[in-house]
């Protein structure tokens, strides 16, 4: 395509466009967060550094060219935890949309019920300390990789009961502290601490709990139960988002249905 003064070929049309979708993804990713400052900045001093070098302003060009280099290292560091998500969500896109799983590969014989999620037990033990406002964080792993985060708490690798998690969040046990996680249908670990989230449109009654249940699952594709202590209500995040005041069966419907995602 021959426009007045510019030649538009069908490979720039595509490299606009896949630059375009680049931002919006990156736009998506750190929206809400403080991040959004600096991106937004950022994208500012890069379109002047394009102007001045059209405009061939030496000087500032030649500073702008010394910003900008060392400035890409400065954002590998500031944009740390976002690279990560992004490369996360691109990593758990591919391996949800092809139903590829590394264990699958090298254990062909081992069955999907081995791994089954016990969600009654969990359905349960949420709604017995949602009765008797017992403060809950459950995060049930999916296919991210959550031993980082598990090696912060207590190692416990138990069959999932729900005497036994409500046991782990009794007021009075030295594991109540911090987040259950369950991984391949067990106790895999307590008292864990969580990534919390820099999401600052989240509401302000929101507290650590929430917030720590937020931010692991902005970091990962696990999905979180949320017992209130200060209100008994029951919650459910995933991908960062908060569904709250669920009855049991919502919860339940709401964990069958992430799992059913993953078959
Ligand atoms: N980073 C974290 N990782 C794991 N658990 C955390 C983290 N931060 C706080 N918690 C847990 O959350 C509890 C404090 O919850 P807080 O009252 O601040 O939150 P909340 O969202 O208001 O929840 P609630 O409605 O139960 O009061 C702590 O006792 C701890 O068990």
């Amino acid at each position: 395509m021959e426009l007045a003064f510019i030649t538009l070929k069908i490979l720039d049309v595509v490299d606009i466009l896949l630059v375009a979708i680049l931002l919006y993804q990156i736009y998506m990713l750190v929206r809400g967060t403080v991040a959004i400052n600096i991106f937004v900045g950022v994208f500012a001093l890069y379109l002047v550094w394009l102007i001045v070098k059209a405009l061939n302003m030496e000087l500032l060009s030649s500073i702008l060219d010394k910003v900008i280099g060392l400035g890409v290292i400065a954002l590998i560091i500031v944009f740390q935890q976002e690279i990560r998500r992004f490369l996360l969500y691109i990593g758990n896109r591919y391996f949800s949309r092809y139903n590829f799983s590394i264990e699958r590969l090298f254990f062909p014989g081992r069955t999907e019920k081995d791994n089954l999620l016990n969600v009654e037990s969990i359905v349960k033990a949420a709604r017995n300390m949602s009765e008797t406002k017992t403060g809950a964080l459950i995060v049930l792993a999916r296919r991210s990789e959550l031993e980082v985060y598990a090696e912060t708490g207590d190692l416990i690798d138990a069959v999932i009961s729900s005497r036994l998690l409500e046991n782990l969040f009794f007021k009075n046990s030295p594991l109540h502290d911090g987040a259950v996680i369950i991984c391949n249908n067990r106790i895999h670990a307590a008292r864990c601490v969580l990534p919390v989230t820099d999401n600052m449109s989240l509401p302000a009654h929101y507290g650590m709990r929430h917030r720590a249940a937020v931010g692991i699952t902005e970091h990962t594709d696990a999905v979180v139960v949320i017992v209130s202590e200060e209100t008994g209500r029951i919650s459910f995040v995933k991908d960062g988002a908060v569904k709250s005041r669920l009855t049991p069966a919502e919860l339940q419907a709401e964990i069958e249905s992430a799992f059913a995602a993953l078959d």
